[in-house]
């Protein structure tokens, strides 16, 4: 069984249809892209995998090593969607403390890791309320990654990086999957999509179609 499937799955919002019928199924240790146009429903598709959002009908199944205990949601997902709202008066380090002290299965070690591994200083003294557009991507790619998920599911985790970040990122997520990871993500950008992704879907007219590479036959 593949670790989450979405199975016929539609969802409207008052009258506005966003999914007639979709399915899709995701297996572990690949990475997967989502595209589509804005407004298209991939955010909306990631908050159905999590169960923030219940389908009208058809189900999204989650296999029983990585659902939560006596529901059908999700567990050891990292996850990036809508950025999360970090308190801007702490700096990074304290929001992240917050945060992990609610499943308290990390040490502060582990965030400090996180932090410097998406290219944050642990130490700095900033408070969130002045970091940049790119440094919060990175806190709340810090957060996605510091419980060490078996799932990622990041809605664009490059936005507002630089250059550099976004190579340190792509190796990061490459790692991840080569570590048996599996990754869903979307990205506006072309080169993100082709360098990281194994299977890659487009929302299209409410549907979810499979892109299939063109084989180059000229060479
Ligand atoms: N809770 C909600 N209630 C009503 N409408 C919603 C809700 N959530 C999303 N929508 C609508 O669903 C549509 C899809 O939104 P979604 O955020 O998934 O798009 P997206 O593909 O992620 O877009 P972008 O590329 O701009 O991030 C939009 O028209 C949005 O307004």
């Amino acid at each position: 069984m593949a670790i989450i499937e979405v199975s016929n799955v539609t969802k409207a919002f008052k009258g506005l249809t966003i999914f007639q019928g979709i399915h899709v199924q995701f297996e572990k240790g690949r990475i997967y892209g989502i595209v589509g146009p804005n407004g298209s429903g991939k955010s909306v598709l990631f908050k159905l995998i999590c169960g923030f959002i219940r389908p009208d009908s058809g189900e999204v199944l989650i296999h029983p090593d990585y659902q939560e205990k006596g529901a059908n949601f999700p567990k050891n997902i990292g996850i990036i969607i809508d950025r999360p709202g970090y308190l801007d008066n702490i700096t990074g380090f304290e929001n992240l403390k917050r945060l992990a002290i609610i499943q308290n299965i990390i040490s502060d070690q582990e965030i400090r890791q996180a932090l410097q591994t998406v290219g944050l200083d642990p130490d700095a003294k900033q408070k969130v309320r002045n970091y940049s557009l790119g440094m919060k991507q990175k806190l709340s790619l810090a957060q996605a990654i510091m419980e060490n998920k078996e799932v990622l599911i990041l809605d664009e985790p490059f936005n507002a990086l630089d250059q550099d970040s976004v190579s340190n990122i792509r190796q990061l997520l490459l790692d991840f999957k080569s570590q048996g990871k599996t990754i869903i993500l979307t990205s506006h950008n072309q080169e993100d999509i082709d360098l990281l992704c194994d299977e890659v879907y487009r929302i299209n007219q409410q549907k979810l179609e499979k892109v299939v590479e063109l084989v180059d036959s000229s060479n």
